[in-house]
């Protein structure tokens, strides 16, 4: 045989799957989807984008970038042969009754053993549903008056430490404190226990850098979460890894879960098989794992031990970093927009008057009939949404269509960042802390407020929305108040805005501030 032929054959062979890969992307329905040209072959650039932390901010980018003449934001744009990351909070993707699944991405957040899924990344649309449906009454409105006095007791520790800090006059991470808190709440709520991170400021036993590593490892690698069950498994016995990080954090929980369940058995000895009244009747508040006791020995809800574990972590993982981010949030803007600041604090001077406000303690349900503190929370997750990445979901079988699009296949997701920085929603001074835009358009009505709405979502969408929204709202709603009435607060460099380093939650990494007392709070 010739042996030009041959080696043509042999490159042909050779060059075949990128001879493919150029024909699918020239065939595809999809092509003139914009974005960047490797993004057509390969989530390469997708995946360095999440690796510099600055995923959120190239998302708004490339939106702008390829926006069409007279509009703000490019409707949809690729950010991998398969992925498209939309502006549109679409209702057939992301509605109560959608039928497009979680997609791969979310497999970085599960333990490779099936017997050990988890409500975020449930991917199984029927079987997330029944699980969220027996424990949504645990995280309802209803039983945060329950919660509300675990909320009272951390923060009044964290007064303290702060005014220990106002008299130090040091410089201080407010994020790296905030987050203290956050934890602190979530394990008071959880097991009535605090970590302890509020003590001094520290992160006890390393639980937050346990969680950084986690974070970090799940978010990248779910962008080939192929490997994910291979990488876990090499990796979970290294301390320092993300994979380790998490067997740590769950060795956690466990332990804590073990420590209540031998507490629980004692009380049931000591009320005479009677654990159930047991805690009412000494009159404490039940907490977390007091309702799930309650729900696993009633034995007719069908919860089982696991569904124990599984949420006292997500407890940890999703409920606490997220609070601390946005109260980040809502901290910055209000030291940095002073006439905001000092409306707040009219507000609540004048709830004061009315006997609303006990010195620096306000109840749950006096906080949500202020309407500028409300707006005030609301304004700071727009500006700041804990959460930095499309909400991936895969189209289903047969396609469907998105945003005026028909998709055949693959996967569609919009950013929270994209969704909150769109012009064409909140007008040019989107990115400006204005909380009184969310009471102009209240007062206004109409469509102006359905629509800032329907784009407004720190908390994702639809039946994947976040289930401890109510309880973090209860915490921002009680902290803030108590914050700016009793603190003065200075940034180390009020001139330079405050950065953020993305993997999924975006937290900011330059937020220095000094604390101080102000006149009527030194007692
Ligand atoms: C300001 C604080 C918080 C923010 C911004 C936030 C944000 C979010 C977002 C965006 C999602 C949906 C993600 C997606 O669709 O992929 C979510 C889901 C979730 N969040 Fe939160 N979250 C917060 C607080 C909490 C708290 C306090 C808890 C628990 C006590 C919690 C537990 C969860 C769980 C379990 C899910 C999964 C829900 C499901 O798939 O059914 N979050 N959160």
């Amino acid at each position: 045989m010739d042996l030009t032929f041959l080696l043509s054959v042999v490159l042909f062979i050779l060059l075949s799957p990128l001879l493919y890969r150029i024909y699918t992307v020239l065939a595809s329905p999809l092509h003139h989807i914009p974005g960047p040209f490797l993004a057509r072959f390969t989530k390469l650039p997708y995946f360095l984008s999440i690796y510099r932390g600055q995923a959120h901010q190239d998302n708004i980018a490339l939106h702008r970038r390829y926006a069409p003449p007279g509009q703000h934001f490019a409707p949809i744009v690729r950010l991998g042969p398969n992925l498209y990351s939309i502006t549109s909070p679409d209702k057939a993707v992301y509605g109560v009754a959608s039928k497009f699944p979680k997609s791969s991405w979310y497999e970085g957040w599960r333990h490779p053993n099936p017997q050990r899924w988890s409500l975020f990344p449930n991917r199984d649309i029927a079987r997330h549903a029944e699980t969220r449906r027996v424990f949504s009454s645990i995280y309802s409105m209803s039983s945060l008056v329950g919660y509300e006095g675990y909320v009272d007791t951390c923060n009044g520790i964290f007064e303290q430490r702060l005014r220990e800090r106002a008299r130090g006059g040091e410089w201080i991470d407010m994020t790296r404190w905030l987050q203290c808190y956050a934890f602190d709440v979530i394990g008071e709520i959880t097991y009535s226990k605090r970590f302890g991170f509020l003590d001094g400021g520290e992160d006890v036993a390393g639980l937050i850098k346990a969680l950084d590593a986690n974070m970090r490892y799940s978010t990248l690698v779910g962008v080939y979460s192929w490997i994910h069950p291979y990488l876990y498994r090499m990796l979970e016995k290294m301390p320092n890894s993300g994979a380790g990080g998490r067997t740590y954090i769950n060795q956690t929980i466990q332990r804590r879960l073990e420590e209540r369940k031998a507490e629980r058995k004692k009380r049931t000895v000591e009320g005479g098989g009677k654990a159930k009244l047991s805690v009412e009747e000494e009159g404490a508040p039940k907490d977390f794992l007091d309702r799930m006791f309650e729900m696993l020995e009633d034995g007719k809800k069908g919860v089982i031990p696991y569904h124990l574990f599984m949420l006292c972590m997500s407890n940890v993982v999703a409920g606490s970093d997220t609070t601390a981010v946005s109260l980040s949030s809502v901290l910055y803007h209000l030291i940095r927009t002073p006439r905001a600041l000092e409306k707040l604090r009219e507000e609540l001077n004048a709830a004061e008057k009315e006997g609303e406000i006990n010195g620096t303690e306000i109840g749950f349900n006096a906080s949500m009939k202020m309407r500028y503190l409300q707006a005030c929370l609301k304004e700071g997750l727009r500006l700041l949404p804990a959460t930095g990445l499309p909400l991936w979901r895969v189209v289903p079988q047969g396609g469907a269509t998105v945003c005026g699009q028909f998709f055949p296949a693959g996967e569609v997701g919009i950013n929270t960042w994209v969704a909150h920085y769109d012009k064409d929603i909140w007008g040019e001074d989107v990115e400006s802390y204005r909380p009184e835009r969310w009471i102009e358009a209240e007062d206004q009505g109409g469509e102006k407020i359905k629509t800032m709405e329907a784009y407004y979502m720190p908390f994702g969408l639809g039946s994947r929305t976040c289930i401890g929204r109510h309880i973090s709202w209860l915490e921002m709603s009680k902290v803030v108040p108590k914050l700016v009435r009793t603190f003065d607060f200075e940034l180390e460099r009020p001139d330079k805005e405050m950065t953020t380093q993305n993997y999924w939650f975006v937290k900011p990494v330059d937020f220095s501030v000094k604390v101080k007392l102000r006149a009527e709070s030194i007692v």
